[in-house]
């Protein structure tokens, strides 16, 4: 079955996905033409400059002595040419840096954010700030390619080439720009550590700002209501603060190469123009060569003086580097060139084997041991205490994580097998807190869905209760949402995330409290709509409702991360009438939950 990669590039699901080489030197290689083209006009444009000095010794030497005003038209008339070329050479090259830049950026972004949503949730580490900054220091990456300092990288050999034609104009003017040339390179090399140590620590004072700043505005309205507003500022201001310190040393040091190497530079056209007095006294050189050597020092120079700044964006960009090159040395949920098993049909049962998990930053097992069959089209609810381990399950049973130790299988197939795509059209889950995104609600509906249309998205809708407050707008599901669904009530979010899930035909089901944003009404409809529409689906429930335990027949109860019991409803039900009272407070609809279970009470189906 051929689809499409999330990046947007054509793949083929079941089969091995070609290894697409490198993200960065690859699609820099790609770019080996213009990069070339780069480089060649760089060489032109240096031959140019040497152009320019060499026309205007001729014309101090040839032309004035000799009032050779025919001579001087031509050359001028030379130059000009050259000017010309030079002016367009270097238009051309803005270009051509320029559309190479876009295409590595296109080609570079693309890959590092497809990587990202392929990214096993367990490697995510450090905050949604963080993280983001990582992937969007590929920016600053891009920048390094296609600035016009890299150029100056070109130039360097050229220096060479401006040295050997002083030694022939100028003879032991030479001395001087080949003394200068090792102080400037030594004065960039010299502040090295210091900015490479800057650019480390600017980048996870980056890193951290981004965190805070991406936590305060992704939750605003939780801020002002916990009254953290405080808190937050004093986060904020203590990371501009330390990212402005360092930026600031980063700066002293920079600053510091810059200025030794215009120092060294203009030195050597002063100690060039007093020597050459000398030797033009001596008759060793003319005036027009020590001109031109002059021109040419300054031109020689010139590169290097950048050097310190393109050795200091160096840094910057190859921090970049590594921390992307980090994130994309991340296994990926999709591995290039493994082969995944297809399951065209499935029949639907779920199994638990022996499975253990720890979240990446869990002090404790979430689920230690957890053993147990659904059956094909079985309706199986999980109960349990807050933090038990019932959301765990739903992660574990949609493939979001994969286990710390035993089995989960979709049939007879572990989930792993799987490929993500292949997983997801079998088993729909609705997670807690199930997040909306901006755009329609029928975008938001439709979203997933293999195959949109009108006709399941009004099914689902009528279902998940969506209809019931959509259909009478007069936008309908062309109503526009906010990030996060924002215009929406609480209950009428849950909704459309569960419309979202009842459109996929997918056979496994797995919902994780999908009612706790509704009122009793709503729920009871829902729960009423939703059970022929289950029809032989199978469905894990997670729920602390005891309206929700209607759809139903078999009840598995956690605690602590254990299957405590698990068996028909009536029997584990009546098992747990005892502690009802440690059900969350206040609720007199709340399923009841163990207050100490010692053992298993049933064990249908249950695997050990
Ligand atoms: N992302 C996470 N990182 C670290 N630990 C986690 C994470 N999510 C859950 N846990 C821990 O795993 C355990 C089980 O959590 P889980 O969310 O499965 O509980 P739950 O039974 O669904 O609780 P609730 O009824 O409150 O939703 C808890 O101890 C919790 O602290």
């Amino acid at each position: 079955m051929t689809g499409h990669d999330i990046d947007g590039s054509p793949m083929d699901r079941l089969h091995p996905s070609k290894r697409p080489g490198h993200w960065f030197w690859g699609s820099v290689r790609r770019e080996w033409r213009a990069f070339g083209q780069i480089a060649l006009a760089a060489a032109v444009i240096n031959l140019f400059a040497l152009g320019s000095s060499l026309f205007i010794m001729t014309i101090y030497d040839r032309v004035i002595p000799n009032d050779a005003i025919e001579s001087l038209v031509a050359l001028t008339l030379g130059m000009v040419l050259v000017l010309v070329f030079d002016f367009l050479l270097k238009m051309l090259r803005g270009h051509v840096i320029d559309v190479a830049g876009q295409a590595a950026d296109e080609r570079i972004g693309r890959r590092v954010f497809g990587h990202v949503l392929r990214i096993p949730l367990e490697h995510r580490a450090g905050s949604s700030g963080a993280f983001a900054a990582t992937v969007r220091e590929f920016e600053s990456l891009r920048d390094f390619l296609t600035s016009a300092s890299l150029a100056a990288f070109v130039d360097l050999p050229f220096v060479a080439l401006f040295l050997g034609v002083i030694l022939i104009v100028g003879g032991p003017l030479v001395w001087v720009p080949a003394l200068a040339v090792p102080l400037v390179v030594a004065a960039g090399l010299l502040v090295q550590p210091m900015l490479a140590r800057a650019a480390r620590e600017g980048h996870k004072a980056a890193q951290t700002k981004h965190g805070v700043l991406v936590e305060t505005v992704g939750a605003l309205e939780g801020v002002k209501g916990a009254r953290a507003e405080r808190v937050m500022a004093r986060r904020w201001r203590d990371s501009v603060e330390l990212q402005a310190a360092i930026q600031s040393k980063s700066r002293f040091w920079s600053q510091l190469a810059i200025n030794l190497a215009s120092f060294v530079q203009q030195g050597a056209q002063v100690a060039i123009v007093f020597l050459g007095v000398f030797l033009v006294r001596e008759g060793t050189v003319s005036i027009g060569a020590l001109i031109a050597s002059v021109i040419l020092c300054g031109r020689a120079l010139a590169p290097l003086a950048q050097v310190a700044t393109l050795l200091t964006r160096l840094n910057h960009a190859a921090q970049s580097y590594r921390a992307i090159d980090r994130l994309m040395a991340l296994t990926a949920t999709v591995e290039p060139g493994r082969t995944y098993l297809t399951r065209p049909r499935i029949d639907g049962r779920i199994t638990f084997r022996g499975v253990s998990f720890t979240y990446p930053r869990g002090r404790q097992p979430a689920l230690t041991q957890a053993g147990f069959i659904v059956q094909p089209g079985e309706k199986v609810a999980v109960l349990g205490r807050i933090g038990s381990g019932k959301s765990t399950i739903v992660r574990l049973a949609a493939g979001l994580y994969g286990p710390s130790e035993g089995t989960v299988l979709l049939d007879d197939v572990d989930l792993r097998q799987l490929h993500p795509d292949e997983l997801s059209r079998h088993v729909t889950a609705v997670l807690q807190d199930a997040p909306l995104f901006s755009g329609t609600v029928r975008d938001n509906i439709l979203m997933g869905a293999d195959e949109p249309s009108d006709e399941r998205m009004l099914a689902a809708a009528g279902v998940a209760g969506v209809h019931d407050f959509i259909g009478g707008m007069t936008d309908g599901y062309d109503v526009m949402l906010g990030e996060r669904g924002e215009g929406l009530s609480g209950g009428q979010r849950q909704a459309i995330a569960l419309a979202r899930a009842l459109v996929s035909p997918a056979r496994v089901l797995v919902m994780d409290e999908p009612t706790a944003s509704m009122d009793v009404r709503s729920e009871t409809l829902f729960v009423k709509r939703l059970k022929p529409h289950l029809g032989d689906r199978t469905l894990i429930l997670v729920t602390h409702r005891m309206s929700m335990l209607e759809l139903v027949d078999r009840v598995i109860v956690l605690d602590h991360g254990r299957v405590v019991a698990d068996g028909p409803k009536a029997e584990v039900l009546s098992a747990l009438q005892g502690p009802v009272a440690d059900a969350p407070a206040n609720r007199p609809d709340a399923a009841p939950t163990p207050a100490k279970m010692p053992k298993r009470e049933a064990t249908r189906g249950h695997l050990d």
